[in-house]
């Protein structure tokens, strides 16, 4: 299994896997903590921002509605002047009326009846009024801004009012105004100043949680339970918060409460829009990245497969180390950097002294170790190059007389200089492409390539008659008898021609010895 991955795990591919992961990670990191710290950047900006939009619009709204209270103080002294006067008391709503443009007006005595409106309501007048608003301003008596209600009528209602009292501060009524919080309004016209862009939106909720206003007119009236922001708002609380609207939608909110009704302000912006531009920046980012990016794998591609390259090579040598042409093929290899340097040196190292070794292995394998000739099996090697070039030869077979006689006589160490002294004479008659063998213990091979019987065999001669007339110190003098074939004369196939050498030879030790004999043609 391991073997079969190992081929494609070169090393190249690993730089590469390692560097593309490195790159990689490095990017997709820093795109990630870009965009989380751009993200916290943006939601807390959009946070502040909303809440100080928030504190702005309650602060607003609580002058709104300062303002009013002033407006009906005012009239309130007015009317307190004279209020058994209706004439004086119609002046008076209609001028409030006009002047605030906020909410109708209306004056009710101390029985709750109503003394005065504006816009004239005249059947209305002198009856009885039992809005909730009206009954709470009738029994707290103070300048009051009345929870929301629903009037007979299907409009949702804040009641604004301020007590009535007389020379002896006797409570005699109030005058006051209903502020219609679905129509338009004084307080939607400050409130829709807002900028609705990118889906942000704001909303009023009462003390008692009843959304007072809302960009979506059905959201009016509705009372919001579970909402953590409201619940801090109503209690007086101001801040931001990440929540989840009525549609499950996150919102990035502040908060701020009105401090005169007890009303609460939220600004809000849903987290999708504030972060949408946040996914084009990073998509832009991104995509002017890539050409980068790619610059660099590139780059990088091309520096692994430089720092693979003499690794490669050398590697790629090592499984032909006994190969002769290695050594030069590893010289080629351009190492340029300190370790692929040193492994090339330490190979050059191994493969001479490997080459040597196998030279050495190669000589002493072809070698004969008494007379540094080629032995048999270089012979035969040599003889079938021979052949395969269809160049003709000639066999000398060479066998001392007697040379037991010699051992005998002399000890096997002066017979072995016998066979050194032949074997130089041998060769110093031979030429360069002549062949020296010694096949047997005192029998020796000249193969002469390229001659005849006829010149081998005067070559032969010239042979024996230098050994016979040499004198080795130590013994004397030796001789020798040699039998001759010729290839392909005597024969196509070697052994035949060996075996006509043989018998040439046999002749001759047959026939006297210390002389040469050709052999007859098969
Ligand atoms: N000194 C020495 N003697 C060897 C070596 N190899 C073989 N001989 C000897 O060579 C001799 C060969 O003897 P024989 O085959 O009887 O032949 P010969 O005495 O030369 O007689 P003929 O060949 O018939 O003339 C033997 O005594 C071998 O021991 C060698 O390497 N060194």
């Amino acid at each position: 299994m391991i073997k079969k991955l190992l081929p494609a795990l070169n090393l190249r591919f690993l730089i590469l896997l390692l560097a593309f992961s490195a790159a990689m990670s490095t990017l997709v990191g820093s795109f990630y903590s870009t965009y989380q710290v751009q993200k916290e950047q943006l939601t807390t900006y959009t946070l502040n921002s909303n809440l100080a939009y928030a504190q702005k619009l309650a602060s607003a709204t609580d002058n709104f509605l300062k303002a009013a209270l002033q407006q009906l103080a005012y009239s309130a002294k007015v009317i307190e002047q004279s209020a058994s006067d209706s004439k004086l008391l119609s002046k008076e709503v209609i001028r409030l009326n006009h002047q605030t443009d906020s909410f109708n007006s209306v004056v009710i005595n101390v029985h709750g009846v109503i003394a005065a409106t504006s816009p004239l309501l005249e059947k209305i007048i002198g009856k009885a009024i039992n809005s909730p608003g009206a009954i709470e301003a009738l029994k707290e008596k103070r300048p009051l801004i009345s929870e929301p209600y629903m009037s007979a009528a299907g409009n949702l209602i804040v009641f604004i009012s301020h007590p009535l009292f007389d020379k002896e501060a006797n409570y005699i009524g109030y005058v006051g105004g209903s502020l219609y919080l679905k129509e338009k309004n004084i307080l939607n016209e400050l409130l829709e100043q807002h900028y609705y862009k990118g889906g942000s939106y704001l909303y009023v909720v009462s003390s008692s949680k009843r959304i007072l206003y809302h960009p979506e007119p059905t959201r009016i009236g509705n009372v919001v339970n579970s909402n953590s922001v409201i619940d801090d708002v109503v209690s007086g609380g101001q801040g931001k918060s990440l929540v989840v609207n009525s549609v499950g939608k996150p919102m990035i909110a502040g908060y701020a409460p009105v401090a005169l009704s007890g009303w609460g302000i939220v600004a809000q912006r849903p987290l999708k829009t504030t972060l949408s531009s946040l996914d084009i920046l990073t998509i832009e980012v991104v995509k002017r990245t890539i050409p980068m990016a790619l610059i660099t794998f590139i780059f990088i591609g091309l520096f692994a497969h430089f720092i693979a390259r003499p690794l490669k090579r050398l590697a790629d040598n090592a499984d032909t180390l006994d190969d002769p042409q290695s050594l030069e093929k590893l010289k080629a290899v351009k190492s340029w950097y300190f370790e692929s340097h040193r492994l090339k040196l330490a190979m050059l190292k191994g493969v001479n002294i490997l080459q040597m070794q196998i030279g050495q292995l190669r000589h002493d394998a072809q070698t004969d170790p008494l007379t540094e000739t080629h032995n048999r099996r270089s012979l035969n090697g040599l003889l079938n190059q021979l052949i395969f070039k269809q160049t003709t030869f000639a066999i000398l077979e060479i066998d001392i007389d007697f040379f037991k006689r010699v051992n005998d006589t002399f000890g096997h160490d002066k017979g072995d200089e016998a066979l050194v002294y032949l074997t130089n004479i041998i060769k110093k008659l031979s030429r360069k492409d002549d062949i020296v063998a010694r096949i047997g213990g005192e029998e020796f091979v000249l193969v002469l390539p390229n001659e005849d019987s006829q010149s081998a065999f005067k070559i032969a001669e010239r042979l024996r008659t230098t050994v016979e007339s040499s004198k080795i110190d130590t013994i004397g003098y030796i001789t020798i008898s040699i039998g001759i074939a010729t290839w392909p004369d005597h024969s196509n196939d070697i052994d035949q021609v060996y075996k006509c050498a043989d018998k040439a030879l046999y002749h001759a030790k047959e026939h006297g010895r210390n002389q040469s004999v050709v052999a007859d043609l098969l």
